[in-house]
């Protein structure tokens, strides 16, 4: 009879538990929605418009239905790949609703609002806006905490600031300069195999060859001995890692998939398979013995490359007892390296493979540039006096990172209400300007926008469009990429000393077919026919 109540007692509080649980979730979940909803309201009053939400989804559904409506394996060739924007096929509904409310609209994914800015007004006043008001968007840098940790890339306010003010210095144009012959030793490797490659094609002068996995591993040598003094060999797996976490973590539509519910009921662990979290434990420790290796190799020495800098940084920032000085000086150094990795060479290398893919529509400028290295370099190599006289490159890697910004979007989140222009937007709306569409518009750059004209930056980006702050492939304002001068000048040795040393054309095999995993990269590789000059 007693074990008989104790059960019932039991059953009673479980209940009372649940209710309690359930109404506890409602509670918070129904804040939430109220809050988007007044975040919209305040929008719409100010004339932004947009698609309609539904209650709980937001406009999930209808991006969801789009995204499967859309076909995207059409296939392409010659200029119907450079006239192709692939927002239109990467992020159809974005494309879609432009079509219908303009170049600001607001959209909700349930518990996220939204204000897509493609808006030369709005993107200047993104440019000038210097506040810290504006960080990196939450849920999406939660989402790549394993890959990038709270290093410099995902970091807001001041704790973002102090990283960036110790890093910025190692990116400085003077130092930057000094890094020219580092990349042309990089290369020289990947140059070599190629002749052999086209040579071992016995009664052939010419072969096919996948060069997107072989800049990769040249701009990880390049990163890796340009920041961290260490060779490739050291952070051949850091890389290969970095690359598998990469994969597994937009396995997900990282960006739009989910409306942010499962985030506050389960966190964002959910998205970290066991994969994803054993992959970040074998990159931390593999990062961490470099980094004592490094230690130990710097005692009474004073080497003062990145490594250096983000390990003084680290000593000096992180105080309090010694327990957690030990662990914050180790996510400093871990997620800033992290950080550093992975900004500093899958960007470039995806960057060259575009510009390949579209020389190799182009083989006129393919000459001009040929020429224009023979004129300026010694034995087509170029270095620290020459690398500035390269102008044409400059134009053809301007025109390519207009036509294919390895990054697709800059992104931010309002930490507080914030002022662009007339348009004030609501504390905790993501703002989202998409990089290619405001690359493609004709009514910046004119009717020609989707044409492979790279004689447009022959006078600079001022003269190249109406609007010269709606370049950004870079990103912008306060938040510009930090290695934009280092990613330039790699793109200009590589695209030089490759294109003195071939010829090329797209191969028969070649598949176009951009895709987003956090950058956008050609799917299939960069698959090229070349000839040795
Ligand atoms: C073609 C090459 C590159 C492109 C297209 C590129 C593009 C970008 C973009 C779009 C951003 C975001 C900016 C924003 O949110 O406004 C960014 C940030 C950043 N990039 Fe790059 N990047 C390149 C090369 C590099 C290299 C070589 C490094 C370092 C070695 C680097 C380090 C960084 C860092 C540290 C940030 C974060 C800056 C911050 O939030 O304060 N990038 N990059």
């Amino acid at each position: 009879m007693e074990s008989l109540m104790m059960m019932e007692t039991a059953k009673t509080i479980w209940w009372i538990i649940v209710i309690g649980a359930l109404g506890l979730g409602f509670r918070i979940y129904s804040k939430a929605m109220t809050e988007q909803w007044r975040m919209r309201r305040r929008l719409t009053m100010q004339g932004v418009k947009g698609p309609p939400p539904s209650l709980f989804r937001g406009n999930v559904p209808e991006m969801q239905r789009i995204q499967s409506q859309t076909m995207i394996n059409k296939h392409y060739s010659g200029d119907n790949i450079i006239a192709h924007d692939y927002t239109s096929s990467l992020f159809p509904y974005l494309d879609h609703w432009r079509k219908q409310y303009g170049r600001v609209y607001t959209y909700s994914t349930g518990m996220k609002q939204h204000l897509y800015a493609n808006h030369p007004e709005v993107v200047k006043e993104l440019n000038q806006a210097n506040t810290l008001n504006l960080g990196k968007v939450s849920y999406v840098t939660k989402r790549l905490k394993s890959i990038l940790g709270r290093g410099v890339i995902t970091s807001n306010g001041p704790h973002w600031a102090h990283q960036r003010r110790i890093i910025a210095p190692e990116f400085f144009l003077d130092k930057v300069k000094g890094m020219v012959g580092l990349v042309v030793e990089s290369a020289m490797p990947m140059l070599s195999k190629w002749e052999e490659m086209v040579k071992s094609r016995e009664g052939e002068t010419f072969c096919d060859i996948r060069v997107d996995e072989d800049l990769r591993a040249v701009s990880a040598d390049v990163i890796s001995r340009a920041c961290f003094g260490s060779s490739f060999s050291k952070g051949k797996e850091i890389f290969s890692k970095l690359r598998c976490l990469q994969k597994a973590i937009t396995h997900n539509n990282i960006l739009f998939s989910l409306n942010g519910f499962t985030d506050i009921v389960f966190g964002t662990k959910k998205h970290g398979s066991g994969n994803i979290e054993e992959l970040e434990k074998h990159i931390e420790s593999l990062i961490w013995e470099t980094v004592k290796e490094r230690e130990k190799e710097c005692v009474g020495d004073h080497k003062k490359d990145l490594m250096q800098l983000i390990l003084e940084g680290a000593m000096s920032s992180c105080d309090g007892s010694l327990v957690d000085k030990a662990s914050s000086y180790k996510s400093f150094v871990v997620d800033n390296c992290k950080s550093i990795y992975f900004a500093g060479h899958e960007t470039s290398a995806v960057a060259v493979s575009w510009c390949l893919m579209l020389l190799a529509l182009n083989p006129s400028w393919q000459t001009r540039i040929r020429d224009e290295v023979l004129r300026f370099c010694t034995n087509g190599i170029p270095d620290i006096n020459s690398i500035s006289s390269l102008k044409t490159v400059t134009m053809v890697i301007q025109e390519t990172l207009r036509l294919y910004p390895p990054a697709a979007f800059v992104s931010r989140e309002a930490l507080e209400d914030t002022k662009l222009g007339n348009l004030v937007v609501p504390k905790g709306v993501c703002i989202w300007t998409l990089i290619p569409t405001l690359h493609r518009d004709p009514e910046i750059w004119g009717a020609d926008a989707n044409e492979f004209r790279p004689e447009r930056f022959s006078e600079g980006v001022s003269k190249a469009c109406k609007y010269p702050q709606s370049f950004v492939p870079f990103g912008l304002g306060t938040r510009l990429c930090l290695g934009k001068n280092f990613g330039m000048m790699e793109l200009k040795v590589l695209v030089s000393l490759i294109v003195s040393r071939f010829s090329f054309t797209l191969s028969p095999t070649y598949q176009h077919s951009p895709v987003f995993r956090m950058l956008v990269e050609p799917q299939h590789g960069v698959v090229i026919r070349v000839i040795p000059n």
